[in-house]
């Protein structure tokens, strides 16, 4: 059975007084409401630890955006894994689009974030997705099944029970362009597919794979509804109680 999820990206966004009012009262509407869905938030570094203490009961997840792929050392402004697991973080988002983009990090070195994280028994979640440019060539399937694959290689089979995978097609992040529930549900069935060739398909079928890329109230639910897509990851509608707790609520 595949994990149900709806995860809010907070990216660079929020102070930490707007921060926790928000956690507080995502908690307050979890508690109350009881989605189908686990909920994720990942806040900036800075508000972890707090936020990690005001949720520690909680049914709500309190993920890192990004973590070192070094264990520890003179990485200056790097966070590694161990730290963040010494204030209770034991999730992480890795090659998120944007840290490739503006960080140049490539396949090899977020696969060996995701190795950091495994050691330490914390689990990732890892995107991957084509630029325009990419699609427009037809290459969108080699390069997220490049991204997939390399990232994925290094690790051990039993780690990758309930692996978390985000496909984000970089053309629909923040753009309010979103890709149609067909392309979606057809890359999401590629990434499985692909999982599956390397890793087995049990591996495969435990996988939950979100959508990201401009998830708003109003199109979630007929992402939601296809056959393999497993939630969301969502940035800038994660900003907003109303819309979140929206998209949270179509993910059944
Ligand atoms: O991590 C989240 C994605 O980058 C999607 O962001 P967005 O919902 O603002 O397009």
């Amino acid at each position: 059975m595949r994990r149900k999820i709806v995860a809010g990206n907070w990216k660079m966004n929020l102070t930490f007084q707007e921060a926790k009012e928000l956690a507080l009262r995502l908690n307050t509407w979890v508690k109350a409401n009881k989605p189908t869905a686990e909920v994720i938030i990942a806040p900036t570094h800075l508000y972890l630890e707090q936020l990690n203490k005001d949720l520690k009961n909680s049914h709500i997840t309190v993920a890192s955006q990004n973590v070192s792929a070094m264990e520890n050392g003179a990485y200056t402004g790097d966070v590694s894994a161990e730290q963040l697991l010494s204030i209770g973080t034991k999730m992480s988002i890795v090659g998120h689009s944007e840290r490739r983009a503006y960080h140049y990090e490539q396949d090899k070195y977020i696969g060996k974030k995701i190795t950091h994280l495994y050691e330490l028994g914390m689990s990732p979640i890892l995107c991957v997705g084509e630029k325009l440019e990419d699609r427009d060539a037809g290459k969108h399937f080699d390069v997220v099944q490049e991204q997939v694959t390399v990232a994925l290689e290094r690790q051990k089979e039993e780690d990758l029970k309930n692996l978390i995978v985000a496909y984000e097609p970089v053309w629909a992040i923040g753009t309010g362009k979103t890709a149609s529930p067909d392309q979606a549900q057809e890359m999401h069935a590629f990434i499985r597919k692909t999982i599956g060739a390397q890793h087995g398909i049990s591996i495969a079928n435990s996988t939950s794979i979100l959508y990201g890329g401009s998830v708003n109230p109003g199109n979630a639910r007929d992402l939601f509804e296809q056959y393999d897509i497993d939630g969301g990851l969502v940035g800038g509608a994660s900003l907003k109680l109303e819309d979140f707790t929206t998209i949270i609520s179509a993910n059944k």
